[in-house]
C-alpha cells in the first residue's frame, strides 16, 4: 500500500512559538510553542495541505522510525509517503502534537516563565481551545483550508472541531472511532484512571518531582485503558486462563508490559489533562446541540468506526454521520477501538476515496 520507506524523505520534528493564548475556561498562558512535523510540499496556493490529528497518547510523528523527539515509530506509518493514502507526492501532511501534550508542545510539564514546571498551575483546555492553537499553526504555515482533516479518538474530536468551528478552512473531514459528545462510560473509565494517578503518591496534587514521577499511577491508569481499548474476545483468543512461566497471568503480562511502555514515554500531567479535555468535550455546547452543530459542517466527510468498539460504540459514529448525513462506514475487527490504529488498510481505502 506504499507508506514510509528507509530512505524516504521525512520531516523533522520542528517547533512554532506563539504568543499569549487565553484558553476558554480562563487563565493564560503567555507563550504556546507547538512541535509539528510535515511530510511532502506544500502547494504554491497551499491547497494540497492534510492535517493529521493523533490520539491520547499520540504525538506529531505519523510516519517513520523512532528517532529523538519520537519515542515510537510512526503511528500509521503506512498511510502517509509516496504512493500512500496520504500521498506525499501529492499531498503536504501536518501533524502537531497536542496543547497540553508531553512530546513538544506546551503542556503541564514545560516551563513557565519563572523556570519552574506548570504542573498544577497549567490552566484547564478545551478540544476547542486545542484547534484554536492548531488554527494558529495554519495561519503561520499559509494554509488556510485544509483539503483533508483526519483524526481518529481523540484526534477525531479535534477533527470535528475544525470542520464545525471553521467550515470554510475544511474542504475534507475523515472522522474516526470517536463521538459528538464524551459518553458517560468514557468519563466514568477516564475519570478511574486520573484516580489511579492521584493515588500515587509521588503525583504531589500534579506537581511531581521530574525526576521521580508517579510511573505507578500512570501504568494502572493505561492498564485500565488498555483494556477499554481491545476487546474481550480478543483477550481472551489471544491469552485466556494462561499463566506464564514467571507466575503472571499472561494477560496481567501483557498488561504490565502496556503500562511500563507508557509510564517511560508518557508524562502524568498531560495524561490527566488531556483526558479532561476528554471529558468535558461535546460538539454541541454552545452551538444549539449536536445535531445544530453538525449541521454548519461542508466538508464533504467520511464517517467510521471499529465494530468492536466498546469505548467508541458505532452509535457515536452513527449520531455524526446521521448529522452530516453521511452513510456510515463500519471497519471490521478483532481489536476494538485500537482497530483504528491497527487497521490501516481500511482506514487507507477511506482515505482513498475521500481523496480521489
Ligand atoms: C494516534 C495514537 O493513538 S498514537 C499512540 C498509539 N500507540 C500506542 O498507544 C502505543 C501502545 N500500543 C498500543 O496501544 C497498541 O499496541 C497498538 C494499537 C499501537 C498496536 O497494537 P498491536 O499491534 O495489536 O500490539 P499489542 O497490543 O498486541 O502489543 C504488542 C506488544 O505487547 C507485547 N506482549 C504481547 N504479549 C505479551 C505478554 N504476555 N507479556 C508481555 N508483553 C506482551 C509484545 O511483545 C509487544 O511488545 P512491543 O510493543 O514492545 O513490541
Ligand atoms: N492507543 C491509543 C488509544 C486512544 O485512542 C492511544 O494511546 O492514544
Amino acid at each position: 500500500m506504499g507508506g514510509w520507506a528507509e530512505g524516504d524523505p521525512v520531516g523533522d520534528r520542528v517547533f512554532l512559538d506563539l504568543p499569549a493564548f487565553r484558553p476558554e475556561r480562563g487563565g493564560v498562558l503567555p507563550s504556546v510553542r507547538v512541535a509539528y512535523e510535515t511530510w511532502g510540499t506544500l502547494a504554491p496556493d497551499a491547497s494540497n495541505a492534510v492535517l493529521v490529528e493523533h490520539a491520547l497518547t499520540g504525538d506529531s510523528h505519523v510516519a517513520g522510525p523512532a528517532g529523538p523527539g519520537h519515542p515510537t515509530p510512526g503511528w500509521w506509518d503506512g498511510l502517509v509517503g509516496p504512493g500512500a493514502p496520504l500521498d506525499t507526492d501529492r499531498f503536504f501532511v501536518v501533524c502537531a502534537n497536542v496543547l497540553g501534550g508531553c512530546q513538544g508542545t506546551t503542556g503541564p510539564s514545560s516551563l513557565t516563565p519563572d523556570g519552574g514546571r506548570w504542573g498544577s498551575r497549567f490552566p484547564e483546555i478545551t478540544v476547542g481551545d486545542q484547534v484554536r492553537v492548531e488554527a494558529a499553526l495554519a495561519d503561520a504555515l499559509g494554509i488556510s483550508r485544509w483539503a483533508c482533516v483526519v483524526g481518529g479518538s481523540m484526534g477525531g474530536m479535534r477533527a470535528l472541531e475544525w470542520a464545525v468551528a471553521v467550515p470554510d478552512r475544511v474542504a475534507r473531514l475523515l472522522f474516526l472511532a470517536s463521538g459528538a459528545v464524551a459518553t458517560a462510560d468514557q468519563i466514568g473509565t477516564q475519570t478511574t484512571q486520573q484516580a489511579a494517578i492521584r493515588a500515587d503518591p509521588r503525583w504531589a496534587g500534579g506537581d511531581y518531582d521530574p525526576a521521580d514521577p508517579p510511573v505507578a499511577g500512570l501504568g494502572v491508569a493505561r492498564r485500565i485503558a488498555h483494556l477499554t481499548y481491545r476487546s474481550a474476545l480478543e483477550l481472551d483468543a489471544r491469552f485466556g486462563t494462561r499463566v506464564q512461566d514467571d507466575g503472571r497471568f499472561a494477560v496481567a503480562s501483557y498488561l504490565d508490559h502496556h503500562a511500563d511502555k507508557l509510564a517511560g514515554r508518557f508524562e502524568a500531567g498531560s495524561y490527566v489533562l488531556l483526558t479532561e479535555a476528554m471529558n468535558s468535550w461535546d460538539v454541541g455546547r454552545d452551538r444549539g446541540g449536536i445535531e445544530a452543530a453538525l449541521a454548519r459542517v461542508t466538508a464533504r466527510s467520511v464517517v467510521a468506526g471499529v465494530d468492536g468498539d466498546r469505548l467508541y460504540p458505532i452509535t457515536q459514529q452513527q449520531q455524526v454521520a446521521d448529522g452530516l448525513g453521511v452513510p456510515l462506514q463500519v471497519i471490521s475487527s478483532p481489536f476494538g477501538h485500537d482497530g483504528f490504529l491497527i487497521e490501516t488498510r481500511a482506514v487507507g481505502a477511506l482515505l482513498r476515496d475521500l481523496l480521489a
